[in-house]
């Protein structure tokens, strides 16, 4: 089922930012010496916030076919809005966890070199995915994941995050996919 959430946005999507701003565990020094690290992991222990969070990341795109989680905690995200959307949800996962024929890219983080992979097996010709993750921060996460869609014949549709970290200037990599941010820091 396509899911098509194009309709008012602002309740669900003000009340889970301030359940961001409320909620969000702030970590200085975290993985590495000068990151502050934002952890959403005690937002979505929080049943209501979990609910909240799901419907305002789905609203405010056109239709889409299915999610694509990013693990790992887009994975817990993605099933969030993949239930309040109506449609199923994809792993785009770390290196070394799927089996099959899979695509792999690589690119940067803050803290780092990473890669991505996809069995494009999972994702049907065409399909019209959202992109869902916790914190947009250099966009390297989220420009890959649309990179491996597209490679597996799918269209990204849009990025929706719970954060974004605007002075890394994620937002430059993502071309002309369309970004949804509940909080922007
Ligand atoms: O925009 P970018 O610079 O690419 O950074 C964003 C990514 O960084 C974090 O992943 P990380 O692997 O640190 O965390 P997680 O696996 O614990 O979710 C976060 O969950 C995003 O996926
Ligand atoms: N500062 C940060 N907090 C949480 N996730 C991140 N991913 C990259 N930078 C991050």
């Amino acid at each position: 089922m396509a899911a098509d959430l194009t309709g008012p946005s602002g309740e669900p999507s003000a009340r889970a930012g301030a359940a961001i701003d409320r909620l969000t565990r702030v970590a200085p020094d975290f993985p590495v010496p000068g990151v502050l690290f934002r952890d959403l992991t005690p937002v979505l222990a929080d049943a209501d916030s979990l609910r909240l969070i799901g419907v305002a990341l789905a609203v405010g795109f056109g239709p889409f076919d299915v999610v694509a989680g990013l693990e790992s905690r887009g994975f817990l995200l993605g099933t969030a809005v993949a239930m309040a959307a109506g449609t199923g949800v994809l792993a785009i996962r770390k290196p070394g966890k799927l089996p099959g024929d899979i695509l792999s890219e690589e690119f940067d983080l803050e803290y780092g070199t990473a890669t991505l992979e996809l069995n494009p097996s999972d994702v049907a010709d065409g399909a019209r995915v959202l992109v869902v993750d916790d914190v947009l921060a250099t966009g390297g996460t989220a420009a890959a994941a649309c990179r491996l869609l597209r490679r597996a014949g799918a269209a990204p549709i849009g990025v929706s995050v719970a954060i974004e970290l605007g002075a890394l200037g994620g937002r430059a990599q993502l071309g002309d996919v369309p970004i949804r941010a509940l909080r922007l820091y």
